[in-house]
Order: C-alpha cells, then structure tokens, then sequence
C-alpha cells in the first residue's frame, strides 16, 4: 500500500469549457515529502490543488491517502490544511487568535496548553512574541507566516499551498521560500504545493512535478528536472532559452555548435546522439576576454548587470541568441565581436 496522497488520473472540467483543466493527472505525494506544481498560468495547477483539498468535484478519477480514496470525504474531514496567496487572516482576532483558530478544540479550551502551541508555531515561522499584534499591523510576508502557523496549528497530514509567497516582492519572496523549506522540513510536513516560479519551486519542493495544459509532464528531484527535462516544452519552461540540433558524426557544423557538443561530452552531459538536441540555459557560454583563435565569436546586442555580475545578450552563429555570462565589471559596445568559451554546466541533452 502507498503512503501519503495518491493522485490517480485525476480529471477536472468545469462546465462549458472546451476541455478539461485537469485531464488525467498521476501523481504521488509520500508522507514527508514536499512537491512543487510548476507550470504556466492556466495550465491547471490551482484546479488539480483544488481538486485534492475536495473544494472541485472531479470528473474522473480519484484521490486517496494512504491508500484510502477521500473522494467522498467533505473538505473539513480529510485532515489537509490550506494555504492561499492571501493567507485571509481574521481582522478581528490577534496573531494569537489566528494562530489558535485552526487548533483542536481540546487544546484550545486547555489554556496553557494552547499558549504553548501558539508560541511554538510562532517561534517556527519567524515571529516569536508577536501574539498580541493586530494583524491589520503586520506587513505582508509576516500576515502570510501568522497564515502559515495558522495551517500548520491542527498539525495537517497534508498542506495543500498555493502560490503562498506570490503577492509578496521578490527578494520577500526568496527569502520566504527557503524559511519555508525549512519550516516544512522541521516539522516533517507533507505538501504539496502550488507556483509558476521555477526557484521557487526549485528553493522549495523535494520533488517538481512540470505542468502544461492540464497534463503532467514530467516529475523529478529539481536537480534531475535541470540536468536531464524530458522534453524541449519543459526546457523552456524551466528557462532554458536556445535549442541546438545535435551534429550526425563527421557532419558539418557550426564551430559555436561543435564546442558545444565537444563540452558537453566532456563534462559527461547525458543523451548526446544525433537527432537530440542540447539545451543552452544562460551561461551555456562565457565571455573569454583576448582568448586565442579558433574560439566561439559572438555578436554582442545587450549588456545587463545583474546582481553584480555581467550578462551579455550575443548572438552566435548556428545557435541564435543567448545570453552569455562575463567576468564582473567587463564592458564592450553593442555591435562587437566577443570570443566565448562553451560552459557544459549550462547545457542539457534533450530528445529529438
Ligand atoms: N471556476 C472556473 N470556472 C471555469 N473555468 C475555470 C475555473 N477555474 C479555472 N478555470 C479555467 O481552468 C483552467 C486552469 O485554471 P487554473 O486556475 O487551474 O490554472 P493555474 O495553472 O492555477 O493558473 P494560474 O497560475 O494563473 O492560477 C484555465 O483555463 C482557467 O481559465
């Protein structure tokens, strides 16, 4: 028998719709373990969240905890906590109010024992002694870890949370990811968990589970997902932003190609043959100042500084355009030839 969430060719559609949003998901979520749903807006992820909370009928299928099917199961009576992006905190209760709403009856009618718990969830989520605060004071990342503490209360056997950190800016958003990686991982809570942000989904989850157009693509540990995507749809969707047809042996090819593929064979990047294609992400190539003849040249169109180090827009032939990396502080005018080396770390094989 299968531990934790079982998603079994889930189907979801809603009435008038050409097709469905869900249509016939398979995905296993063992008790521990934190999943991601990644994919595009519109794609499904919040429907087949939905589905498994019990808050969408399914139109096929069927979902079951440790092995046991809660299809029938009200939403309140399947013991999964929710988390949206606006964690909805009561304007009428302090943090501890909150924090305490989800809690057992039992607990909350035991004073001490309550304050104890609502202290601890605080401590965990980052806001020790703030149980007296007015939630209309708080700022909005911590409303959503009073709103995390809030679900986590009744100790959930699944967390279901979807695009918790979205309304947040970006640098809240980083740094609120990994406090709850670590806050799920502390309490050894099972989640799944709902984002069109790669790394957020890649700070956050155990494993990825790609999807577009209400089908799963592919599921994988991040750092097999980014080694190894199982096809060009979930490369670019991953951000990998040029495709290169891998050369037949002896075949004529471009230098910037031929580097590329002598790089990566080098490095040991997985499935080269001919008819696959490599993946270049941005630093697939790296700018090699007065590097001698025979290297890739690039034309260069754009120079971005991006977190102190220097992105260069280029153009290469028999690759297209892709964003290069070079050393911090490195200039040139748009329109100059630049010699680049190819960096395997930055190159995945796909299938043709
Ligand atoms: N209540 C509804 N009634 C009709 N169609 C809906 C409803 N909710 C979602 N849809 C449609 O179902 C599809 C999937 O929507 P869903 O919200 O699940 O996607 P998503 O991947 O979560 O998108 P986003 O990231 O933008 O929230 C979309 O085409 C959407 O327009």
């Amino acid at each position: 028998m299968s531990d934790g969430l079982q998603v079994l060719d889930v189907v979801v559609r809603y009435a008038g719709a050409p097709a469905p949003a869900v249509d016939g998901v398979d995905l296993t979520v063992p008790t521990g373990e934190v999943v991601a749903l990644l994919g595009p807006s519109g794609c499904g992820k919040s429907s087949l969240l939905r589905a498994v909370a019990g808050l969408e009928p399914l139109a096929g299928g069927d979902v079951a905890w440790d092995g046991v099917s809660v299809a029938g199961v009200p939403v309140h009576r399947r013991g999964f906590g929710l988390l949206f992006q606006d964690g909805q905190l009561f304007a009428h209760r302090d943090v501890a109010g909150n924090v305490a709403y989800g809690m057992p009856t039992l607990v909350r009618r035991d004073r001490a024992a309550r304050d104890a718990r609502v202290a601890e969830l605080l401590d965990l989520v980052g806001l020790p002694g703030t149980q007296r605060r007015d939630v209309a004071t708080l700022s909005g990342g911590e409303r959503q870890r009073v709103a995390l503490a809030r679900a986590l209360a009744p100790r959930p056997r699944l967390l279901l949370l979807d695009e918790p950190l979205s309304a947040l800016d970006r640098a809240l958003r980083e740094r609120l990811a990994l406090d709850l990686r670590e806050v799920l991982t502390a309490t050894g809570t099972t989640a799944l968990f709902v984002t069109h942000d790669q790394d957020e989904a890649f700070a956050v989850a155990d494993r990825v589970a790609v999807m577009d157009a209400g089908r799963l693509l592919q599921v994988a540990a991040p750092a097999a997902l980014w080694a190894r995507p199982a096809s060009r749809r979930v490369a670019q969707f991953l951000g990998y932003e040029a495709f290169v047809d891998v050369p037949s042996p002896g075949a004529d090819a471009p230098a910037a190609v031929r580097a590329l593929v002598d790089a990566a064979r080098a490095a040991g990047v997985a499935l080269l043959p001919a008819g696959g294609l490599l993946a270049l992400a941005a630093g697939a190539f790296v700018v090699a100042p007065g590097a001698a003849d025979g290297v890739v040249v690039g034309t260069v169109r754009v120079l971005r500084s991006r977190r102190g180090r220097t992105e260069v827009v280029v153009d290469v032939d028999g690759v297209g355009r892709v964003s290069a990396l070079a050393p911090a502080g490195w200039t040139c005018a748009p329109g100059a030839d630049v010699a680049l080396h190819a960096d395997a770390a930055a190159v995945a094989g796909l299938p043709g």
